[in-house]
């Protein structure tokens, strides 16, 4: 046998841990992904001797910057950039890049970790990598965001490439973000590509890039119901956040017949009984990406809703659950109310929205539980797609974009009960969306030999 890996899953978790001090999201992302690995190779020797995993867990480089800019009242702001570039065996690296104050590297090199294995399981050539930054949008003018974006990419410019590395949005970055972003790169480099992903229509961006992790996410859920005879008709829905995500995931749930109970934002959640319906999502979208508003004052425009602040809304009673706000939002007592309260099934829109322990409950009690990498893949993939139309210089009809971002999530879908089905009857989404990630970049890698 060859000199071989075969440490036993909490060995690896403790080297996990041992070489990422001060890490949590980081370590607690790898641990997730890799208790359904250790079970898939087994038998897998060449796993084993060619350390894949080891290696996925390692990012190909972290690359860390000082950003500064000069605020409105000409006083020099300092804050911290950072890339994570995590693996590129299948494509380019590809991912967003999020402003937010609770950005640290770990959260960043947790979401690169993800983005490999949700890249892979689009089906196109995408590595996986994340940005950002500890900067805070909230309250700055339209004047500092545009100064801070210049300053972030006069550094990002020369870690990033068409062919290299394709940033887009996250949390805190939207269209306006990449635009400046995307301006900046071209004065640089003097060179117009696809080297960002989210961009304008009228400049290279592609139709659906908006709406497409939302309604991704949807159709991820209503594929999990079908596989059980059901659909979203009549059916309530939870969802958390307000931002992008969410508010396409509540639009396409609505445009599917269910009902959309609740939104949220960093201050609270709001619960409409009567339904949150495309006139109030539309209001939503507006107040949070032109007025920049808070979400409790929902409640003055539609009455008979009510905010109830600095809580999640996973105690309000529903069929479905759509985190789509951030990581950690949904912890073992918020899965335990939602399993009780008799939700069926639970579609991540955020990334690694549900704790090890939330994850776990709903696993247990065999509820349906879509993971973020398998679920919210819609966004990435029209950034695929984006790509793809910038190196061809062509631009495809909505109507092609939306029926090749529905087959992506079926094929997705398949991929998870192909190496999910845990042969008792219930679907493992989160163990087949690992292990199908997984398989293909191990694949690649073993293919590249010792790099
Ligand atoms: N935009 C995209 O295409 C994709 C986004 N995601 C993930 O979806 C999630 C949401 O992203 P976007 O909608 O794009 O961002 P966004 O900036 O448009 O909205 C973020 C939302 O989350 C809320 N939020 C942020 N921090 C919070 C906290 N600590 N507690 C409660 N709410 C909080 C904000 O108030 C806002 O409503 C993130 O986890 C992101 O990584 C995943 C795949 C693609
Ligand atoms: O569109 C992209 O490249 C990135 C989307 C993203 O950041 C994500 O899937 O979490």
């Amino acid at each position: 046998m060859a000199v071989s890996d075969h440490v036993d899953f909490s060995t690896f978790m403790e080297g996990v841990k041992r070489r990422n001090p001060g890490q949590p999201e980081f370590v607690q992302a790898v641990q997730e992904v890799s208790e359904d690995i250790f079970d898939f190779i087994a038998d897998k020797e060449e796993y084993h001797a060619q350390q894949i995993l080891r290696r996925i867990a390692e990012p190909d480089r972290v690359v860390s910057f000082r950003v500064c800019w000069e605020d409105d009242s000409g006083n020099i702001r300092v804050q911290r950039g950072w890339r994570v570039q995590n693996n590129n065996a299948i494509g380019p690296y590809k991912g967003g890049i999020r402003f937010h104050p609770s950005v640290t590297e770990s959260v960043l090199k947790f979401l690169a970790f993800e983005q490999t294995f949700k890249n892979a399981l689009t089906g196109l050539p995408m590595g996986g990598g994340k940005g950002g930054s500890n900067f805070n949008p909230k309250g700055k003018s339209v004047r500092e965001i545009m100064r801070f974006c210049q300053s972030f990419m006069t550094e990002l410019y020369r870690h990033i490439g068409a062919d290299i590395d394709v940033p887009a949005g996250d949390i805190g970055v939207g269209g306006r973000e990449i635009g400046y972003m995307f301006g900046q790169y071209k004065r640089i480099t003097n060179e117009f590509t696809g080297v960002l992903t989210g961009k304008g229509l009228e400049w290279g961006g592609s139709l659906i890039r908006t709406e497409a992790t939302g309604y991704g996410a949807v159709y991820f859920l209503a594929n999990m119901l079908a596989a059980k005879g059901q659909d979203l008709v009549g059916k309530s829905a939870v969802i958390s956040g307000s931002g992008n995500v969410a508010t396409h995931a509540a639009e396409k749930i609505v445009q599917l017949g269910g009902k959309v109970l609740t939104l949220s934002d960093s201050a609270g959640f709001i619960h409409d009984p009567d339904g949150i319906t495309q006139e109030k999502i539309d209001w939503v979208k507006a107040h949070k990406t032109h007025r920049r508003g808070r979400i409790e004052d929902y409640c003055a425009e539609y009455k008979g809703a009510t905010f109830t602040a600095g809580k999640t809304p996973w105690n309000v009673p529903c069929d479905v659950a759509l985190p789509c706000a951030t990581q950690n939002e949904l912890l073992g007592d918020d899965a335990r109310a939602l399993v009780k309260n008799g939700c069926i099934a639970v579609s991540e829109g955020a990334n690694m929205p549900t704790n090890l322990e939330g994850a776990h409950h709903f696993r247990d009690a065999k509820i349906m539980f879509a993971p973020g990498k398998a679920a919210n893949a819609g966004g990435v993939a029209v950034s695929g797609l984006e790509m793809s139309q910038n190196s061809g210089r062509r631009a495809w009809s909505e109507g092609e974009l939306q029926q090749m971002l529905k087959d992506i999530m079926d094929g997705i879908h398949k991929s998870c009960l192909t190496y999910g089905d845990r042969g008792d009857g219930y679907i493992d989404y989160v163990k087949g969306a690992n292990i199908a990630g997984f398989k293909k970049v191990a694949d690649a890698m073993l293919a590249f030999g010792v790099v």
